[in-house]
Formats: C-alpha cells, sequence, structure tokens
C-alpha cells in the first residue's frame, strides 16, 4: 500500500515514521511537486491542486476537524478529487479533550466573575461582587457534533442549564436539544453563555450576528471555538458596546493571522487566542488513520467521511 503526506508545517518525517510503524507493510513518503507516483492514499492539509489531481485514491484523509479549507478548494478546482473517492477527516483525536479544557475554564472564569474582578483590579478597587447563580448561567453549544458533545459532557457536572442545536435532535443526559432552523429562536431564549461549535458551511457562515446575539439573554456571553466567519465582528463589537453582551472569549477569526488594525485587539471585554482552542495530536491522530484504513482495507463500514454537498 503506497500512502502520500503533506502538510505545510507538520514534521514530516515524524509522520513518516509513525504511519510505517503504525501500518507495517505501508510504503509512505512526502509528497513532493512534480511526484505523479502511484498511491492509495493522501493525507493532506491544505494540499496543492496537483497533488491530489488525476490520482485513483481509495480515500483522502484530512489531518484536521475541519473540512472547510478543503471543500473550497475542491469547488474551485473540482477535477482535483471526483466526487467517488471518499474524504475523512479527524473525528476528535485529542480534540474533544482540548474543547473541554478551554470550554470549562472559560465558562467558570465568567461565571465566578474574574472577568470583573480582572476589571476592579486594573481600578485597585477591593469589592466583593454579588455571586451569579447556576440557573441564571444556562449555557447553549451551537453544534452538537463530535466536539460540541464532549463539550457538554465536560459541563454537565457544573451543574448549569446546557441545551444544544443541531441539525438533528440529540438525547444526551441533562441537555436540552433543540433541531432546525425553526428551533434556533427557543433554543437561544434564555442562553447566556453561547458555545460555537458548527462547522463552516454555507448555511453557517455569519450566523452569529445581530439578529442572533439579540436573542440572547441580557449580558451573555460569546465562546468563538469553530471559525471566524461564523461571527459578524462588527455585530459583536456593537453588541458590547450596547451592552447586550458582557464578554467574548475568541480562537478563531475571520481573518488569520488577526490583522494588527483590528479594534478586538484592545478590546477590554474581549480576550482571544490565536486559534488553538483544539489542535491536532500527531499520535491520535496517526492511531485514527491507521485504524480507519485497515477498516477500509477490510471492506468494514468507517465514520467520519465528510458529506461533499452538506459541506461538513
Ligand atoms: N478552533 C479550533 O482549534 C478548532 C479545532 C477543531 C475543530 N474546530 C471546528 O469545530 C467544528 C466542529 O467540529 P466537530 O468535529 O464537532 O464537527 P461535527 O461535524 O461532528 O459536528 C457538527 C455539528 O454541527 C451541526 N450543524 C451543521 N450544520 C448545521 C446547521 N446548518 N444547522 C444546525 N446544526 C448544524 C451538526 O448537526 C453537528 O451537530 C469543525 O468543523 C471546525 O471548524 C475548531
Ligand atoms: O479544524 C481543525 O482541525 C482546526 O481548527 C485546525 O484548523
Amino acid at each position: 500500500m503506497d500512502i502520500i503526506f503533506y502538510h505545510p508545517t507538520f514534521d514530516a518525517a515524524w509522520w513518516l515514521n509513525a504511519l510505517t510503524t503504525a501500518l507495517p507493510g505501508a510504503r509512505v513518503r512526502e509528497w513532493q511537486p512534480g511526484d505523479n507516483e502511484h498511491a492509495d492514499y493522501a493525507l493532506v492539509w491544505h494540499p496543492p491542486v496537483e497533488m491530489l489531481h488525476g490520482r485513483e485514491l481509495k480515500a483522502v484523509f484530512a489531518l484536521g476537524a475541519g473540512v472547510d479549507s478543503i471543500l473550497s478548494k475542491l469547488k474551485a478546482n473540482p477535477e482535483m478529487l471526483p466526487e467517488h473517492i471518499p474524504l475523512f477527516r479527524l473525528e476528535d483525536t485529542g480534540m474533544g479533550q482540548q474543547m473541554q479544557e478551554y470550554a470549562v475554564s472559560q465558562v467558570l472564569h465568567w461565571f465566578r466573575r474574574f472577568d470583573d474582578y480582572q476589571a476592579l483590579k486594573q481600578q485597585a478597587r477591593w469589592e466583593p461582587l454579588p455571586e451569579y447563580q447556576h440557573d441564571e448561567f444556562t449555557i447553549g453549544i451551537l453544534g452538537a457534533g463530535v466536539l460540541g458533545s464532549k463539550v457538554a459532557e465536560a459541563l454537565r457536572p457544573w451543574g448549569f442549564p446546557l441545551r444544544c442545536w443541531s441539525r438533528s435532535r440529540k438525547a444526551w443526559p441533562g441537555v436540552e436539544s433543540f433541531a432546525g432552523k425553526e428551533e434556533l429562536p427557543a433554543f437561544l431564549n434564555n442562553t447566556r453563555v453561547l458555545i460555537n461549535l458548527l462547522p463552516n458551511t454555507p448555511e453557517t457562515v455569519g450566523i452569529i450576528n445581530q439578529t442572533l446575539i439579540n436573542q440572547l439573554a441580557d449580558n451573555s456571553y460569546l465562546l468563538n471555538l469553530a471559525r471566524g466567519v461564523h461571527l459578524n465582528e462588527e455585530d459583536l463589537l456593537s453588541a458590547l458596546e450596547s451592552g447586550k453582551l458582557k464578554g467574548a472569549m475568541l480562537d478563531v477569526f475571520s481573518r488569520e493571522p488577526l490583522p494588527a488594525e483590528s479594534p478586538l485587539w484592545a478590546h477590554p471585554r474581549v480576550a482571544m487566542t490565536p486559534h488553538v482552542a483544539a489542535v491536532t495530536r500527531p499520535p491520535e491522530a496517526v492511531d485514527y488513520i491507521a485504524h480507519t484504513i485497515g477498516q477500509l482495507e477490510a471492506g468494514n463500514a468507517v465514520s467520519g467521511q465528510v458529506d461533499r454537498a452538506r459541506g461538513y
């Protein structure tokens, strides 16, 4: 079996070695421009069109959870990967735990009013504030997939009312499930902390805008862990200005790296990280890909295949 690998920043030597160990007998090589030799599988992130074009591959694996960048490339270059070649993505592979850590720590930060105490400290003010109550801190998770479910699971023991929104209804213990566009208003009503874990699709671009934010509880908080294009950054700034939103924690931005002139950098109620909420963990990713290839070779059903028409 021949496997080609391409990632703009990962240590290819490490991956080649790990894949060869996990798939004994496989010949794994780093793809280089001009390499048109046979391959059965391709492991990629931001691949050049010519890497995949014209190949009769058994499958392609995207080396991340979100497939928006490869799907938009495929839209512009459909010949790059014919529809009959399946595209897989990473499901969890350690990202779930990272999202849990991020979400739990940030929700508790807001719930315990550390943002307020930080602001008071700037003014050298010693001022105990009233406690927030769990029942006034409803947490709504947009996107109830692999990562949304892990975040819900980690938040459950903390006693906050939990709800999720997705295309189809979920039956998760302790989580109220809302499904489809028609139930979005009910999901937003009274939500105090909105956590975004949707995929980037034509239906979800710009979803966190003024209309959506206005339906949240007053003094609410936004945690964007998915993609920058989900959020209208001007509407966010207006909502912070009006007081509708009390704070935002952003990991992803409409332009990355965030341009120096963005007002988000200096905003006192916006915190941020540089798209690191959940990164690909190579050992877990290799295990997952090796297992999936083994299942595909054995003709067994596997999960993680991207539905190109749906966009995720
Ligand atoms: N910031 C980071 O570091 C980072 C890391 C990993 C993933 N992500 C992002 O997180 C996203 C989610 O990952 P995942 O593995 O949980 O994806 P997933 O495909 O398992 O889950 C997606 C969820 O969104 C819901 N959904 C999709 N379109 C919808 C629509 N139009 N209306 C309602 N619900 C809709 C689905 O029903 C599903 O519940 C990824 O697509 C990626 O963009 C970000
Ligand atoms: O989708 C992912 O895996 C991360 O956001 C990296 O882009």
